[in-house]
């Protein structure tokens, strides 16, 4: 028995045993006990996690595969989980415990699990994975490259990013059309910002959807007062910045007095 592929659902199974032993190789399994493998299809990167002195939990939307699972992996038993990932709740699940996050993800969904991880970063302290080559390479990327934007902000604001190593499309049945690109986030030891992190977010997504703009135009629905806006850093673009000037511009915006809401 096996599993036929479901294009809506993102299925490319790996088919290169020693990429899913690397890919599980890649978590540190220090500080946590959970893991938790988002997608776990026939279970090719599963059993490596099992081999790992931690707990697995596997989270799968496809009944097909969940079936598979069932009969294939009896000791996993009741931490097989037929759910959609980005409904679940992780903290009232895992009871607040904390998790690692691994998987080769379904590209359809890959930027979302991205955010859900950040919106859980309180109770995942490492997260690694495979995504589309394009993807991996946003989330890794500094400033200064064309494609560091809100996801790359977003994600280094709360973790320390790592892109490990590129998979071509031939070690997958049936083959994604592009490259896919496996990295690794660790959560940043001080994690909390010092700034309304909702704020923060409207901050990086408004200057990033207008790209080409010095901040000082991308930013005009803040109404940030004349002398703020002499700061140098409004002459910049946000392409230009780094996280932390991120950071630092969202204090002086929300310290300015007169923010918007
Ligand atoms: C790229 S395949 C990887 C399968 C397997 N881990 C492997 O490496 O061969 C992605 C897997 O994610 C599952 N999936 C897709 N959307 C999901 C969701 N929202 N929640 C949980 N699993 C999902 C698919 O059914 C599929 O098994």
């Amino acid at each position: 028995m096996t599993v036929r592929a479901k294009k809506h659902l993102g299925q490319h199974f790996l088919k290169d045993e020693a990429i899913a032993a690397k890919i599980a190789d890649s978590l540190s399994f220090e500080g946590y006990r959970n893991v938790l493998e988002i997608g776990p299809g026939m279970g090719v990167l599963t059993k490596y996690l099992l081999k790992k002195d931690i707990i697995v939990w596997v989270v799968e939307i496809d009944s097909e595969s969940i079936e598979y699972l069932k009969t294939h992996y009896l000791h996993l038993s009741d931490r097989i989980i037929n759910a959609d990932f980005l409904k679940m709740d992780l903290a009232t699940y895992f009871k607040g415990d904390p998790l690692a996050i691994i998987g080769n993800f379904p590209y359809n969904i890959s930027s979302q699990i991205v955010f859900k991880a950040i919106e859980y970063r309180d109770y995942i302290p490492e997260f690694s994975g495979m995504f589309q080559k394009e993807v991996a390479q946003r989330i890794t990327a500094g400033p200064g490259s064309k494609i560091y934007g809100i996801l790359s902000v977003l994600t280094q604001a709360f973790f320390e990013v790592e892109y490990l190593f590129t998979v071509p499309p031939n070690v997958f049945n049936p083959p994604p059309r592009v490259d896919s690109g496996v990295i690794k986030l660790v959560r940043k030891k001080n994690h909390t910002l010092p700034v309304d992190v909702p704020f923060f977010f409207r901050v990086v997504k408004t200057a990033f959807n207008q790209r080409r703009k010095t901040l000082r135009n991308s930013l005009k629905s803040f109404q940030i007062s004349d002398k703020l806006k002499e700061d140098v850093i409004f002459a910049l673009r946000p392409e230009q910045l780094s996280v932390d000037q991120f950071i630092k511009l969202t204090k002086s915006i929300a310290e300015d007095g007169i923010r918007d809401h």
